[in-house]
């Protein structure tokens, strides 16, 4: 069964403890909302989980090994990481090479986020909501089980909202698992970690 424990989590940022005696489980189907005030350590929780930030304390379990998870997670962060002179689909299919198992074609994926007839426009051109909608798109063109999401809602319209709440759903259905920072209720079933202000 395919399992996320953390335990004890501490971590430090510039000199100061931002978190401490964090512990949650996520298994395979589950999704868990990270809440609390701006500052409370919603993305650190996310950046550690990821790798991205070093641990002062505790241990991070993935299938019961502490190894980076790396290529099992998807990161899906405040910046969306795109090329800019790249059209938005070979944006997609560069992204399709990183490791991971293949997932939907690109133009399926673009399709999903309702973006396909934007496909050969240089992603230098997208709005902001647009940009968010290619990065969920990045999340289906490469398969992988833990989807870790920092406020994934911003700058997006009602329609893409339903979207992504589309999207959380499948993975979460098909035994994924979601990690998500956010100031909204999630749009399916989850437990929740109020993280505290610091
Ligand atoms: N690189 C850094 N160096 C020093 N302090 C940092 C750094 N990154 C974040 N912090 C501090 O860590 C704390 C937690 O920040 P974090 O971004 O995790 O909060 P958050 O809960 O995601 O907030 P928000 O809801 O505003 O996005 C804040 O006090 C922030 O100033």
């Amino acid at each position: 069964m395919i399992r996320l424990d953390v335990r004890e989590l501490a971590v430090e940022r510039g000199g100061r403890a931002v978190l401490a005696g964090i512990g949650f489980q996520l298994a395979a189907g589950e999704a868990l909302a990270l809440t609390g005030a701006n500052g409370a350590g919603k993305s650190t929780l996310l950046r550690a989980v990821a790798g991205l930030v070093p641990l002062t304390g505790g241990r991070i379990d993935w299938q019961g090994s502490s190894e980076p998870i790396g290529e099992s997670l998807h990161y899906f962060g405040h910046l969306d990481a795109l090329k800019p002179t790249l059209a938005v689909a070979d944006n997609l299919v560069l992204w399709s090479k990183v490791a991971g198992a293949p997932g939907l074609p690109v133009i399926e994926a673009l399709e999903r986020v309702g973006l396909d007839h934007l496909d050969d426009m240089p992603a230098a051109y997208l709005s902001a909501g647009q940009r968010r909608r290619v990065a969920f798109a990045r999340l289906l063109v490469v398969r992988r089980p833990l989807w870790l999401l920092d406020e994934p809602t911003a700058a997006l319209d009602a329609s893409a909202e339903a979207t992504f709440g589309d999207l959380l759903a499948d993975h979460v259905a098909s035994g994924g698992l979601a990690l998500v920072a956010t100031h909204r209720p999630l749009p399916i079933p989850a437990a929740t970690l109020r993280l505290g202000a610091s």
